[in-house]
């Protein structure tokens, strides 16, 4: 992990944001870097939809407006991090357990800029352990699915989300087929959210300022 290449990550996503653009802004510490850089900018957007409390405490704290997705409609661009990316820009996200509007704010976005360092570069999804993000009394039913399936899944203990759920991490799965995988447990009742980005991969990714 490289600070460095997150913080040159962070910054080289500004060249995405437009005059008058209203931002999807992610949660993390590589997005941490691009809230500092899009300060500069407050006074030519008209502000950002925000993926968790921690994202929106920032933002507020230097002074850009934070808006409703609800009242916003489409957005055209949503910068984020990721804790892995494929060579199909297919993500595992969820290592801040934000994942949930994080994957609803990609998936109201046109254009996903996924920021990262070099370490987040796998040639399979799965050696970062799956978060998924159940509602709090399904969490045994879930987790004996997940063992059907072969995965090892550990709750996070402690951990509530910012929608009042709990995160399972998922160990062992070596995810040869990201889409059929999220697909399939998007079926289960009390899974809220899968953090693979699959179904709606990156459109771009930049590791340090360089894009892939
Ligand atoms: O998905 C996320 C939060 O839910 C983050 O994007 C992911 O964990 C990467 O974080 P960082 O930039 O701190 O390495």
């Amino acid at each position: 992990m490289s600070a460095n290449e997150k913080k040159l990550a962070g910054e080289a996503a500004i060249r995405y944001v437009e005059d008058g653009a209203i931002v999807g802004v992610g949660t993390g510490s590589t997005v941490a870097f691009f809230i500092d850089a899009l300060a500069d900018l407050k006074d030519r957007i008209q502000g950002a939809v925000s993926s968790s409390e921690q994202s929106t405490a920032h933002l507020k704290r230097l002074g850009i407006p934070v808006l409703d997705l609800n009242a916003t409609g489409r957005l055209t661009l949503y910068v984020d991090g990721a804790d892995e990316c494929d060579p199909h820009k297919r993500l595992i996200k969820g290592g801040g357990a934000a994942l949930t509007r994080e994957k609803i704010i990609a998936e109201a976005s046109d254009k996903f800029v996924c920021i990262i360092d070099s370490s987040k570069q796998v040639p399979l999804l799965g050696k970062f352990p799956l978060p998924i993000e159940v509602i709090p009394m399904a969490r045994s039913l879930i987790g004996r699915e997940i063992v059907k399936r072969g995965g090892n899944p550990v709750w996070r203990d402690g951990v509530v989300t910012d929608n009042g759920n709990w995160v399972i991490d998922v160990h062992g799965w070596q995810i040869t087929d990201p889409v059929a995988l999220e697909n399939d447990l998007n079926q289960l009742p009390g899974i809220v959210t899968v953090g693979l980005f699959a179904r709606r991969p990156a459109n771009v990714v930049l590791v340090g300022d360089k894009e892939i």
